[in-house]
């Protein structure tokens, strides 16, 4: 479902136009007795452009840059109307936001470009109405001027001539804007189709029939926001795919190199009432999570071996698994194992998303490594989490650029994070370990709004100490959650009391007029 590899697209500008509108007909019909009349159908309308979410997809690229509501049919004679154009629906995953960038109605763009070539009025005139109109083929001569402007006054009466399309900062018709964090229960009308063409009998001269309407191009970028609970956030190889899997048991590429993890990945974490938690991958005590690309090759080699799989086998525990627990006071007893969650009868505690995002660099909020699209996909996530590296010289520094990145990128982003992981615990020594922990402990705590900031040593391959980050997870997005609900409350008490404040304005209002009337009976709910 989480696809890995380069088809993942987080941001894309489409340009979309609703479906022109056929053309009505100028027809006549024979009459045997009198003279022919006007019999032209009207035009179809174009078809509309529709957005609709799909809780399975997960990335923009199956969006085209350019779409087109399909053409509406002209109208043909004996007063046949012409068919609609075919609607045309984009389909989008949960957690896209979509903003109108540009917008132009076709008749500016050509006005514009009649002024760019100097034509006179008179000339852009006569071009308007051939763009306007279809004559009748039997017209025989040329259609007059004055049935021609006599034309464009009727399907101006009929609000049909188009009119100007409004700029994007028109206060009337501010550009649109779409956050989609939530499944659709049914299609958004995006761009519409426009109209049909009108046939002849509703013009004057039956030799007239109208063009349909070619609606606007307009512009839209697309965005799409990861939606998970917890964002991990770490430089590249701190271990963030490894803590994924961990807690997932999600197969998130997990390699000794930089950048391993091109595009945000999310797993699923199920906690149970004991602690306990589920994910796919059954470690015991020590058995690692081990480096993806080597898994796969010693499988392979297995399989044709015809042996078990290696990755199925437990992995043998290293020895300086015990210094580690006991530099940590966090981490328990040398015997951790990691509990399976899932038995008969459990009772799920919470349950909650988790995202792996590509490793960040300095200055990644000027959209240096991966940058913008990284920092795009976390800044959604109600709760954050640091990962750092204790076999990095000095992690509290390390910590320092994440948070500023994190800043810089957005104010106040970095405050979300409340816990900081520690992570390859296993890999340092007892007093080199204990100094950094220390450290990272003062500064973290140092500073007014990170009060009750978690520092969580651990080893993501090994899975100890993980059990302890679960539950705080499970805390703070339990926390998150319940923020979240009292947001959209005290959000819905503030649009109740305007409305009851504008109905009490309204009632004023109606009572004020009653009085100035001198009527009693003028007061309206
Ligand atoms: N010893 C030890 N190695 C670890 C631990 N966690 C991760 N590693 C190793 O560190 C390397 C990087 O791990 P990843 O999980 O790919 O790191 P990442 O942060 O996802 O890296 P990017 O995707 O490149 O940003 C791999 O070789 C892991 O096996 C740990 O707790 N202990
Ligand atoms: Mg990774």
């Amino acid at each position: 479902m989480f696809r890995q590899g380069n088809t993942f697209v987080d941001h894309i500008m489409v340009t979309v136009r609703g479906g022109k509108g056929g053309s009505g007909a100028a027809a006549l019909t024979a009459s045997l007795r009198g003279p022919s009349s006007p019999s032209g159908g009207n035009g179809g309308p174009g078809g509309s452009i529709y957005l609709i979410t799909s809780p399975s997809l997960t990335s923009l690229a199956t969006l085209k840059k350019r779409v087109i509501g399909g053409q509406g049919s002209s109208g043909s004679g004996s007063f046949k109307h012409g068919r609609r154009g075919e609607d045309i629906l984009i389909t989008v995953p949960v957690g896209t936001i979509v903003r109108e960038t540009h917008r132009e109605g076709e008749e500016e763009r050509t006005i514009r470009e009649e002024n760019e070539m100097g034509l006179d009025r008179e000339e852009r005139r006569k071009r308007r109405w051939l763009r306007w109109f279809i004559t009748h083929p039997s017209a025989g001569g040329e259609v007059s001027q004055e049935e021609y402007a006599e034309a464009e006054t009727l399907l101006r009466k009929e609000g049909r001539w188009v009119p100007k399309v409004p700029d994007l900062d028109d206060p009337d018709h501010p550009p649109i804007y779409l956050d989609l964090d939530k499944k659709l229960d049914r299609p958004i009308l995006l761009a519409t189709g426009g109209l049909g063409g009108l046939g002849n009998p509703f013009f004057t001269s039956p030799r007239i029939a109208s063009r349909g309407i070619l609606p606007p191009n307009q512009t839209f970028e697309f965005e799409l926001k990861i939606l998970s609970d917890v964002g991990l956030v770490g430089f590249p190889n701190s271990g963030k795919s490894t803590l994924l899997r961990a807690l997932t048991g999600r197969k998130a590429e997990v390699a000794d190199y930089e950048f391993t993890t091109l595009n945000p990945q999310i797993g699923v974490v199920r906690v149970w009432e004991d602690g306990k938690w589920a994910g796919a991958l059954d470690l015991e005590g020590g058995e690692a999570v081990e480096e993806t690309w080597r898994e796969r090759e010693d499988d392979e080699i297995a399989r044709l071996l015809g042996e078990e799989l290696p990755s199925m086998r437990a992995k043998a525990k290293p020895s300086n698994l015990a210094k580690v627990d006991e530099a940590s006071t966090e981490v328990q007893d040398t015997d951790v194992s990691i509990p399976r969650g899932g038995g008969k009868g459990q009772v799920e505690r919470i349950r909650f998303t988790l995202s792996d995002n590509p490793g960040l660099l300095p200055l990644a909020s000027q959209n240096v490594g991966l940058g913008h699209s990284f920092l795009r996909s976390i800044e959604r996530s109600p709760v954050l989490v640091y990962v750092l590296d204790l076999t990095r010289p000095d992690p509290s520094s390390d910590l320092n650029v994440l948070k500023n990145e994190l800043e810089e990128y957005k104010e106040g982003l970095s405050g979300r994070a409340g816990i900081v992981v520690l992570n390859k615990a296993d890999q340092v020594d007892e007093d080199e370990g204990r100094k950094k922990i220390d450290r990272l402990k003062a500064a973290a705590a140092g500073e007014g709004e990170d009060q009750g900031v978690e520092v969580i040593p651990l080893s993501g391959k090994y899975g100890l100490g993980v059990e302890r980050l679960v539950d705080t997870l499970a805390k703070k997005v339990e926390i998150a959650r319940e923020e979240k609900v009292k947001d959209a409350q005290t959000q819905e008490q503030a649009k109740q009391a305007k409305r009851e404040q504008a109905r009490a304005e309204r009632l004023a209002a109606a009572a004020a007029e009653a009085n100035r009337s001198g009527s009693g009976f003028g007061l309206r709910r």
